[in-house]
């Protein structure tokens, strides 16, 4: 029996054959891409690429399964693709690449076409977002997935079909009041914040996120009292000298360090009574010398700082200070160039953020941490969890798999998983769901790739192309490069006769493209430099639409009258929204010939009342608000 007779057996000769004709990206070989590739590798797949920019270090091995002690300091994507290969049955080609997905240089558009559907294995919004982007740009079938702890997720994205990753807002992380931060801090979390995005900051990181430091900014809106605002600036400008002493690789600077953060600054601040009606006060800082010059002068100390899950006394953690300045000290001196910033797997900096952290605790009477707990904190880490990414990767190759194998994408055929810990919500799905009409990235705008030579294509032929195509009208058409940089409106034609490439076009440039009168939706074009007659995306642009807003229960009343209110025309394509959650109740085209003036969308003359059971009480019919219009791209 051959190796695939039971693949054949499970889709069908037909899917399998088809699936054995597709390449596949997937994006990220961490936690969830050791996974992800076995289940990847042995669905039949002809072709799989794997991008990660990242090389293996001590704590991917916990979980990250393919990945061995001597694979330390070595490419992820080309490891990993090494590691399957002992079991790769139906010889699936591998191809490694070690990148940023996100560069355009490495990855152009013409790369990203040869895919057939992409999987997303990745651990940060940006590159998601980036990959949404061009799934979005290029109408590829992505899965996207994440885990965190016991929680996963599975989201196929069919685009302009199912939401997109960007539908959804996302949580951002949690942020806490500066003053909270710089002045009167009450929980652990906010002296391991000041430590690692303040202190840290200030004396060793050079990166312009770091000048830019919310954190070093106080204005007048973070804190009323001009005593606090006066104390937190004095203690900016005596940072400023503190970097100074670490530059130079002054060897008292953690003596001068501990007594001017952890005694002068506090007791600068106890004099700002305002501060603690309400409050505990602080108490600067007081530890034995003695005791420190000990663990000093013994070698044993060194053992502290690998005792990560106690907690260190005051005084052991001044020594673990003292210890990590001493190491930054010289990681300087060997080479300034080299940039020191926080990472929780460095351990000097990691020491340097736990102990001082510590130190600022214990003075604001807070309890003390271990240096584990607090790498969790700062490293915004909530543990993962090796079965949560190997249930998750199983669900994440299964959408694809019934991505691939069906003709015609139906989104009602595609589900969501979330998996959890929950009682009998172990797992649960959800259906695919069309855009949400208000997304930025899907719905708002429509987007395609345009091949051109942007050396020789002017402004003004550009301009010509997309109104002959797309209906847009010259005088009424606006063009704008990347963000904002706008090269064309009806009172700005200085530019038509300028090539794109003068205009600052690159390869892989983004043109939006923008209908001033409103009627057309607007249009992104990503730029394909090649030579050759320009070639645009086979879209067809969509009129806006109108939006009635109906109060549950009102969308069989909606009338003539109502249509006439929003002064719809026959053949309109009109949206009801339930107003309570925004949800879309139906999609129907408007026919004013007829005396009830609706048709659903599936042509039968009558609003899917099946669909209306789930949505809103029939009872309520008479009880409607009035119907107002809005704009809506369809
Ligand atoms: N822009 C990007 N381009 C390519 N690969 C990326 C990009 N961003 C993240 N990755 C990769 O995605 C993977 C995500 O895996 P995972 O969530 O397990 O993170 P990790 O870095 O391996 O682990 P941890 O962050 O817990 O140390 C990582 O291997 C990371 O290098
Ligand atoms: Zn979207």
């Amino acid at each position: 029996m051959g190796r695939e007779t039971y693949l054949k057996k499970i889709y069908g000769e037909e899917a399998y054959k088809n699936l054995k004709s597709k390449t596949i990206l997937m994006v990220g070989a961490g936690g969830i891409g050791c996974e992800l590739i076995k289940d990847l590798m042995l669905s039949g797949y002809s072709s799989i690429h794997i991008v990660d920019l990242d090389t293996i270090t001590l704590s991917n091995l916990n979980r990250q399964f393919l990945f061995r002690q001597k694979d330390i300091d070595q490419s992820k994507s080309k490891t990993i693709c090494e590691a399957v290969q002992s079991f790769n049955y139906f010889d699936c080609k591998l191809t490694s690449q070690h990148g940023n997905i996100m560069d355009t240089k490495q990855f152009p558009i013409s790369w990203w076409r040869q895919f057939d559907m992409i999987y997303n294995a990745l651990d940060n919004l940006e590159a998601r977002r980036f990959v949404n982007q061009m799934c979005l740009f290029l109408g590829k079938p992505l899965i996207e997935s994440g885990t965190t702890g016991y929680q996963g997720q599975v989201q196929p994205i069919f685009p302009y079909l199912s939401e997109c990753f960007e539908c959804q807002a996302k949580v951002t992380p949690k942020t806490f009041p500066v003053c909270t931060i710089r002045s009167t801090p009450s929980q652990p979390v906010h002296c391991i914040t000041w430590a690692k995005d303040f202190l840290f900051v200030q004396l060793f990181d050079d990166s312009t996120a770091a000048t830019g430091s919310e954190l070093s900014h106080v204005t007048n809106q973070d804190s009323q009292d001009n005593d606090e605002l006066e104390t937190l600036k004095k203690e900016l400008s005596e940072l400023q000298g503190l970097r100074n002493l670490f530059e130079s690789g002054n060897k008292e600077l953690a003596s001068i360090l501990v007594e001017d953060i952890f005694v002068k600054d506090i007791a600068r601040l106890l004099r700002i009574d305002a501060l603690w009606k309400l409050r505990a006060k602080p108490i600067p800082l007081e530890y034995n010398k003695e005791d420190l010059e000990k663990l000093l002068m013994d070698n044993k100390s060194l053992e502290i700082l690998s005792n990560d899950t106690q907690m260190w006394s005051v005084v052991e953690n001044v020594y673990v200070l003292y210890k990590s300045l001493q190491a930054l000290q010289d990681r300087y001196k060997v080479d300034p160039k080299i940039p020191i910033s926080f990472d929780k797997d460095d351990e000097d900096t990691l020491n340097f953020v736990v102990s001082s952290a510590n130190l600022r605790s214990h003075v604001f009477g807070i309890e003390i941490k271990s240096k584990f707990d607090i790498k969790q904190i700062a490293g915004n880490i909530i543990p993962a969890i090796a079965t949560t990414n190997s249930i998750i990767s199983g669900f994440s190759s299964l959408a694809g798999i019934r991505a691939q194998i069906g003709d015609k994408i139906d989104i009602s055929k595609h589900l969501t998983t979330y998996i959890s810990i929950k009682p009998n919500k172990y797992i649960t799905s959800a259906s695919l769901v069309p855009p949400n009409h208000k997304c930025a990235s899907c719905s708002l705008v429509r987007k395609g790739i345009a091949r051109c030579s942007i050396g020789t294509t002017k402004l003004s032929q550009l301009l010509q192309l997309v109104c002959k195509r797309y209906g847009y009208v010259e005088d009424a058409t606006s063009i704008i490069i990347g963000k904002s940089k706008l090269v064309y409106d009806m009172d700005f034609d200085d530019n038509l006769e300028t090539s794109l490439e003068d205009l600052g076009v690159f390869n892989g440039q983004v043109i939006l493209i923008q209908d001033d009168d409103d009627n057309l939706e607007n249009l992104e074009l990503l730029i394909e430099d090649k030579k050759g007659e320009a070639i645009l995306p086979n879209i067809q642009l969509r009129k806006k639409t109108t939006i009635i807003t109906a109060e549950p229960g009102g969308l069989n009343d909606i009338n003539d009258d109502h249509l006439k209110t929003v002064e719809s025309e026959n053949g309109d394509t009109m949206i009801v929204i339930d107003e309570d959650d925004e949800s879309e109740i139906e999609e129907m085209t408007i026919d004013t010939d007829g005396v009830h003036a609706i048709s659903s969308k599936n042509g039968d003359g009558k609003v899917d009342e099946s669909f209306l059971d789930d949505v809103i009480e029939i009872e309520d019919l008479d009880d409607y608000g009035p119907a107002t219009k809005k704009q809506r791209l369809h």
